[in-house]
């Protein structure tokens, strides 16, 4: 099958280069030049583990091209694919710029019938309004259809190859043939839904996995003062196959492009038309509050802030990516900050895209994730990347100035913990006799 990508972002790049995988003719379009250089150029824009290889790979057999000509993309397209930003709008609405522009573009490049459909994440009557913009633009025939994108960053290919499941929101067979011909290879769990609906399972499926999150930090901050351990109360639950026990990770809440965003948007969608969607709007301001309580533990460990040294670990907004739209870090240190304390920062990965969104003269950026510890009075640790995880707790407690240890992932072993002689600052787990030990 010939296919355009529109946008090469983390969700069309991994797309487009996954479909040539399948054997299908790809032209990936994006309007950044520098991003369509480096493709071109065998590089990856994006941090995305094995996304590189299977991009060359593609490109040399012939698959894959890459192109900020939208005509030259679309001329043999019998699928457009529209996978670009749908960012947030102060208000926390949807920005549909992105979207919009794209489908005037292609409603002027269209030289024949070609099924159009959006993979970004829209609100819901989005498809039916590129549909208008393009029929404004072009008189000959063609199909929409709404086609939401689930993968996670930092597992995009492999989410992409191994779907759960694949939703297609069609209102001709045409399309939803076309669609579910190109996922057959991937799963047998195709969905073929109306197109409002399949807009409308995106939104709510991110809202309940971001409902799950807020659940699970909320029980974490009930066991921390009763002393029990979220940890097991997680695993008690997720073992009931009505739970399941999946995103239920307490944690310094979540992050990225998508779960914050897309919260807020649904929020919007259901105030659009008068609906108050309470749970929701406990859930986001659950997460906000989450972040906090690294500074509370900071607090509760060392008192004031003024002229301590923090020791960051972890940037982006989980592990495996170099995204840091959204990430806890980000407001974390910013208030470490405004307390008067200098972060000494350090991101396997994302410290370059993180210093372009946020920088500061108190900020000390580090090379070496021992270098952020050496002295500092507490170390902070916000991402659960694997170096971080295997990291000597011996080694941790010999560097620092005071043995402060906050895990915003609970990561470490409490049984390595106790040998230690760090006061450790988990989420939601008794740290008591760790605190005497400090003390
Ligand atoms: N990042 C993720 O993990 C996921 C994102 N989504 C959704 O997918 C959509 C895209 O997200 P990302 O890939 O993260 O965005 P992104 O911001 O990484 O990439 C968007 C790309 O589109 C390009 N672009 C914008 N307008 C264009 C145009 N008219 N022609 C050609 N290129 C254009 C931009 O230059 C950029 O490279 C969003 O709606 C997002 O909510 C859905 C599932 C997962
Ligand atoms: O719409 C999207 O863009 C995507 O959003 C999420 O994917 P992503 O944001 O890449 O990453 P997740 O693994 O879902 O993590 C999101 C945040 O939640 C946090 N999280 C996740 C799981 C958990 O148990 N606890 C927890 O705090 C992570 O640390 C991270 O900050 C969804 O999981 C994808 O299905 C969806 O396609």
């Amino acid at each position: 099958m010939n296919i355009a990508v529109i946008g090469t972002g983390y969700v069309g790049l991994v797309s487009g280069v996954c479909y040539a995988e399948l054997g299908n003719r790809v032209y990936c379009v994006d309007k950044d030049p520098a991003k369509v250089e480096t493709l071109r150029a065998g590089g990856i824009p994006i941090y995305e583990p094995g996304l590189g290889d299977l991009s060359i790979r593609n490109a040399e057999a012939g698959r894959l091209s890459f192109t900020t000509d939208i005509s030259e993309a679309i001329i043999e397209a019998e699928l457009v694919i529209i996978a670009v930003g749908t960012p947030p709008l102060p208000g926390g609405e949807a920005d549909m710029r992105y979207i919009e522009a794209a489908a005037r573009e292609i409603g002027d490049a269209m030289n024949g019938y070609k099924v159009v459909c959006v993979k970004s994440t829209v609100p819901v009557g989005t498809n039916e309004r590129v549909k208008a913009i393009i029929a404004s633009r072009y008189t000959g025939a063609f199909d929409i259809a709404s086609l939401p994108e689930f993968l996670r960053e930092g597992t995009a290919v492999q989410d992409t190859m191994n779907p759960d499941r694949i939703i297609i929101g069609a209102d001709s067979v045409q399309a939803s043939d076309l669609l579910t011909e190109l996922h057959r290879p991937l799963t047998e769990q195709i969905i073929v839904t109306d197109i409002r609906s399949a807009e409308m399972i995106k939104y709510a499926s991110n809202a309940f996995l971001a409902t799950k999150i807020s659940f699970i930090n909320e029980i974490a901050n009930i066991c921390e003062k009763v002393g029990a351990d979220v940890t097991e109360v997680a695993k008690g639950m997720g073992l009931d196959k009505r739970i399941g026990a999946s995103f239920l990770k307490a944690g310094i809440g979540y992050g990225g492009s998508c779960f914050p965003k897309d919260t807020k948007a649904l929020i919007q969608i259901a105030g659009n038309v008068e609906y108050d969607f309470k749970l929701l709007k406990s859930v986001v301001e659950v997460n906000q509050m989450q972040r906090y309580s690294v500074i509370d533990k900071l607090y509760q460990s060392l008192g004031s802030l003024s002229g301590k040294q923090i020791a960051i670990w972890g940037l982006a907004f989980k592990p495996e990516t170099d995204d840091v739209r959204e990430a806890p870090a980000l407001e974390i240190i910013e208030r470490i900050i405004e307390l008067g304390a200098r972060p000494k920062v350090y991101d396997p990965i994302a410290m370059e895209n993180f210093r372009s969104m946020y920088d500061h003269p108190a900020i000390e950026w580090c090379t070496t994730a021992m270098e952020a510890v050496q002295d500092s009075h507490a170390l902070c640790l916000l991402t659960e990347w694997k170096e971080f995880t295997e990291a000597s707790l011996q080694e941790i407690e010999a560097a620092l100035a005071e043995p402060v240890l906050i895990d915003g992932r609970n990561v470490f072993d409490m049984a390595q913990v106790r040998d230690s002689g760090l006061a450790y600052y988990p989420v939601g787990r008794p740290v008591q006799y760790i605190e005497r030990q400090y003390v």
